[in-house]
């Protein structure tokens, strides 16, 4: 069978697309919680769960490792995404987390760390309904460990997990295709060091194109040129909560962030996430809000490079300022702080910039999910507010 595991759970599934009489909204109704399972799905005998606990430097580190050697490539095997520590302690302790959610996979003689799947809660709401879901995210088996049908039982697991405190629904993104994807994006790099870019074997020099000219054509000014931009602080969360919110409301699919959340999402923090505002000169008003978060990614098989420093684009608002302008002071900053390389998906109104700002189309695809929800059709990239890590 095509896909042994996804055609036994509620998700749209291939053979219902287009099928107008199935209505939106979630596909299987909530299980009394005294009928969730109440122990843990059975592993193979030679492993056994462990929760790992993120806040320990431990734990924090094992969780590191097993990604920078087993998570994610790209189909030409260059690159691998190397998740700082910071970056996942942050990335998975948002208000409210659980750290029952971050489930490891551990061999019980060694203790070693060989699998791990992740949720966090969040209100993502579609269209005009605001659902608690989980976020899944950093599902890893270690590359000796493959295809033996351990990701189901994962899943299955971080379901029964969420299902424990009442959630029913989820969302996550991935580079394969699953029964069935909500809308696909599309990734666009912005190279920011051409000639890294080029030395790692990811760009190519132009027909008729020079080094010099190739640098000349990326180069981008020393400092951004928006007057009243500047870092956000504790003290703008309000405003950016406010600016974000309306913003947000335009899209069929969005998170719905309070105060809480825009502190621990968007206030900048040292290598993981950058954000900047607008502060009106004249006014004090906050106009514009623009942030990417820090994603390094090892390359591989390299002799002179180690290491691609990746910024991404996350959550941009512009109602004064031209979001061309703005994005355009994005790039520059994240050039200022030595990034390689600015990426965008073609979400939101990012489509809007992409060409002009001199990205280019990568070859990567990214399909968006929802579990147990059903959308009445497709979304279009530009369609949907909502970007995770
Ligand atoms: C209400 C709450 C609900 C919460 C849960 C919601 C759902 C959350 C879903 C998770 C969201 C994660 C989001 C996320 O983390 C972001 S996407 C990143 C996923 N991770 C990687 O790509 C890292 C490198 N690869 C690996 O570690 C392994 O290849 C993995 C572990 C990916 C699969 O391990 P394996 O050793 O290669 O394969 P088997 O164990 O033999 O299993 C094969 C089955 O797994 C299906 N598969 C493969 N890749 C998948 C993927 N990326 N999502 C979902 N399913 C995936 C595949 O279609 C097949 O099922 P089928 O036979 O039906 O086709
Ligand atoms: C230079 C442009 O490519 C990347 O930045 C990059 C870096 N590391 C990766 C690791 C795994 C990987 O697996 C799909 C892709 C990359 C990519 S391209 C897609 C992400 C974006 N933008």
């Amino acid at each position: 069978k095509r896909h042994a595991f996804w055609e036994t759970q509620p998700v749209g599934q291939f053979k219902d697309v287009g099928d107008s009489s199935l209505r939106e909204g979630p596909i299987e109704p909530p299980t009394p919680l005294s009928e969730v399972k109440p122990e843990p799905y059975n592993l193979p005998s030679p492993y056994e769960w462990a929760t790992c606990d993120m806040e320990s430097e431990e734990t924090c580190n094992e969780v590191y490792t097993l990604l920078m050697n087993n998570y994610v490539e790209d189909d030409e095997n260059m690159f691998r995404f190397n998740y700082s520590k910071e970056f996942l302690s942050w990335a998975l302790r948002p208000p409210g987390y659980f750290k029952s959610w971050h489930i490891g996979v551990r061999a019980k003689v060694s203790k070693k760390l060989v699998a791990f799947i992740t949720g966090i809660p969040a209100r993502i709401r579609v269209r005009d309904e605001v659902v608690k879901m989980a976020e899944i995210n950093f599902l890893c088996v270690h590359k000796k460990l493959r295809s033996k049908r351990l990701a189901p039982v994962m899943i299955k697991e971080v379901t029964r997990r969420v299902h424990l405190e009442n959630i029913w629904q989820a969302a996550y993104t991935a580079g394969v295709v699953l029964p069935t994807p909500i809308t696909t994006c599309q990734y666009w790099h912005r190279s920011l060091n051409p000639k890294k870019l080029i030395d790692v074997g990811f760009s190519r020099l132009g027909a008729r194109m020079t080094m010099s000219r190739t640098v000349k054509l990326y180069k981008l000014p020393d400092s951004p040129v928006t007057p009243g931009f500047r870092k956000m602080e504790l003290r703008d969360v309000p405003a950016v909560t406010r600016l974000l919110r309306n913003y947000l409301s335009q899209f069929v699919v969005a998170p719905d962030f309070d105060e809480d959340d825009v502190q621990h999402w968007l206030l900048p923090f040292e290598s993981v996430v950058d954000s900047y505002l607008v502060e009106s000169p004249e006014t004090h008003e906050i106009t514009d809000f623009c942030s990417f978060y820090t994603l390094p990614s090892s390359i591989l098989g390299n002799q002179t490079y180690s290491t691609l420093k990746a910024a991404y684009s996350y959550y941009n608002v512009a109602t004064k300022t031209p979001l061309l302008q703005l994005m355009n002071d994005a790039l520059i900053v994240a050039k200022q702080k030595d990034f390689d390389v600015f990426n965008a998906l073609d979400v939101m109104e990012n489509e809007s910039f992409l060409k002009e700002l001199k990205f280019g189309p990568g070859d990567g695809q990214l399909h968006y999910y929802l579990y147990n929800y059903r959308i009445r059709n497709e979304l279009k990239p530009s369609e949907l507010g909502l970007v995770l890590l």
